[in-house]
């Protein structure tokens, strides 16, 4: 994508490019109605793809976790999948970035809404859940959790470049990015800070009705016209398992063969399904570690299965 020569939709037939240095002065410049911009915008890329290149050198695997549609757990199996992976190996570190600029989840899904983060000579400390488990989020940056933020596109971009390139992560094994649903402003601002970065690709999550597979196959879209390499598949919420007596219950009913046939046919990897399971509601909505207080769930067993698969398409890249 960062190769590609950017042109406005109306530019004229030799059209330099709006990055060119040549951008508003070419003989093809004259008449068009974006000269006076082009000749006059700052040329080149961004000098923030360079810095978030820098800071992120030491990341292993850098994720992103996109989902179509809201509410579908983009959030909450994004805090499983990071303490599933922290706990699987203690000597493995691993992160959650929250760039959900208006709808910042993770403080509370991670169990850590008190918390505040810190500025020292070598960038933000991130909030440390446990030795090897960090998370940051614009959520710890707020005075009161019911603050809104009303902020345009450029201002989001400033602050997801911000977090890209400022956070002091230390050496990390895993850093998991979980974003807005849909494809918006903060897509695109990740994926042009980290189109130097060894982005390791995209994990994308839904639920197994086709109203939410409908909006996967955008960000599947997505995906592939910004080039980003998709890692997966997480059907959430598929089954519930009765406690009682464990019969399994299609509460969101797959009629067009929910996510893993959409894999199939779309010739993308299905890492897994997750059930639901009101326990990790509960424990994300009051905040707490949900691990604790799901041991016995069946969310666990299937998490890792879908961690072992994730791992094992990180390691192929
Ligand atoms: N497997 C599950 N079992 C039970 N509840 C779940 C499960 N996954 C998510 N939830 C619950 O569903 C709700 C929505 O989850 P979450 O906030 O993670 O969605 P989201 O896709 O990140 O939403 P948005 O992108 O709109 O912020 C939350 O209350 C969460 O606790």
């Amino acid at each position: 994508m960062a190769s590609e020569v950017a042109r406005p939709e109306n530019a004229p037939q030799h059209c330099p490019g709006t990055e060119s240095e040549e951008a508003g002065k070419a003989s093809a410049c004259a008449g068009c109605p974006n000269q006076q911009i082009c000749s006059t915008a700052p040329k080149g890329p961004d000098p923030g793809i360079a810095l978030v290149k820098d800071r992120l050198e030491a990341v292993q695997y850098k994720i992103l976790i996109l989902s179509g549609k809201g509410g579908v757990g983009k959030s909450t199996v994004t805090g499983l999948l990071s303490r599933a992976l922290a706990k699987s190996d203690s000597e493995k570190n691993v992160a959650v970035l929250d760039i959900d600029i208006c709808g910042p989840s993770q403080p509370r899904v991670m169990g850590v809404v008190d918390e505040q983060v810190h500025q020292s000579g070598s960038g933000w400390s991130p909030v440390y859940v446990d030795d090897n488990l960090s998370v940051m989020s614009i959520g710890f940056l707020l005075g009161s959790p019911d603050d809104a933020i009303i902020w345009r596109g450029p201002k989001k971009n400033g602050m997801i470049k911000q977090f890209l390139s400022e956070v002091d992560w230390g050496k990390l094994d895993y850093l998991l990015i979980d974003t807005p649903p849909g494809t918006s402003d903060e897509h695109l601002s990740a994926v042009t800070y980290l189109s130097q970065a060894n982005l390791t690709g995209a994990v994308i999550v839904t639920t197994p009705q086709e109203v939410a597979l409908l909006d996967v196959r955008k960000e599947i879209d997505f995906c592939r016209k910004t080039k980003i390499n998709i890692l997966g598949v997480v059907e959430n919420m598929s089954e519930f398992i009765c406690p009682c007596c464990q019969k399994s219950s299609q509460i969101f009913k797959a009629n067009t063969g929910g996510a893993e046939k959409m894999c199939q046919d779309l010739n993308v990897p299905f890492l897994g399904s997750l059930p639901l399971d009101p326990k990790v509601a509960k424990s994300c909505d009051n905040a707490n570690d949900c691990f604790e207080e799901i041991s016995d769930s069946p969310v666990l067993t299937a998490l890792e299965n879908i961690v072992k698969n994730l791992t094992a398409k990180c390691n192929e890249k």
